[in-house]
């Protein structure tokens, strides 16, 4: 299992995982002329983000999207995208093409499948990847216990986007959401997982550890994802 980088303060981790992204993002448009990165919401990565914004880079050669969303318009505050026009698409980098993938579509399936051709069209390769987890386990929108958990980590799948419904009787996800499949994180240049708090660090060793049949973090060590894991303590 990838092993832990503990920082010290969250201004450290939120820098050392800003200059990873930046410099891949900076590779990609030496390489290739444009560079797509795809990140999380959430409460953990606006630091991240920030710093992010300050970087010199081509920000017109970058275009920016979101691993997962929350099926709702930008205009609500439950929004990912929200997140990341307020916080990363500011200053140099308002230049970088945003991609959604919530459209109001007729249905989350069919916005899924918008987003899915969105991005295909972006070179369908993620260069660098944000990652975020919840204290349940879920990254991106795969959550345990979903029933879309199975084909999103479905390793023969090409890259794509799918429809996350609600969980039954109360359980998470409460809302539909938009989910990249694990092949967007395998076949990605790199993928750093931000985590703050003990709770996270605990549930990344339990589930780095636990069945790669069922579990997203499992599922993504066994596929090869190349995983960075940055913690820190946070406050
Ligand atoms: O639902 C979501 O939660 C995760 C983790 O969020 P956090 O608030 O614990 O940082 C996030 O990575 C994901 O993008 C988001 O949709």
């Amino acid at each position: 299992m990838p092993e832990i980088e503990v920082f010290a303060t969250t201004d450290d981790w939120a820098e050392a995982c800003a200059s990873r992204l930046a410099s891949d993002l900076s590779a990609a448009i030496t390489a290739n002329g444009r560079a797509l990165f795809a990140g999380p919401g959430g409460s953990t990565p606006a630091p991240i983000y920030a710093r992010l914004a300050e970087a010199r880079l081509e920000w017109s050669s970058v275009a920016v999207t979101l691993i997962d969303e929350r099926y709702v318009p930008e205009t609500s505050p439950e929004s990912n995208a929200r997140l990341i026009r307020d916080v990363l698409l500011t200053g140099p980098a308002a230049a970088a093409r945003f991609v959604p993938l919530y459209s109001p579509a007729v249905t989350v399936d069919r916005a899924a499948a918008v987003a899915a051709a969105a991005l295909r069209a972006e070179g369908g390769r993620f260069d660098t990847v944000l990652l975020g987890m919840g204290e349940d386990g879920h990254i991106c929108s795969m959550f345990p216990d979903s029933p879309t958990l199975k084909t999103l980590l479905t390793p023969t799948l090409a890259p794509t986007v799918l429809g996350v419904p609600p969980g039954r009787d109360g359980a998470a996800p409460t809302i539909e959401r938009l989910s990249v499949n694990l092949a967007y994180l395998a076949q990605a240049g790199r993928v750093i997982l931000a985590l703050k708090g003990a709770a996270k660090r605990t549930v990344y060793e339990r589930e780095a550890l636990g069945d790669p049949k069922v579990q997203p973090i499992a599922a993504l060590i066994a596929a090869g994802v190349p995983l960075e894991v940055l913690w820190t303590e946070g406050s």
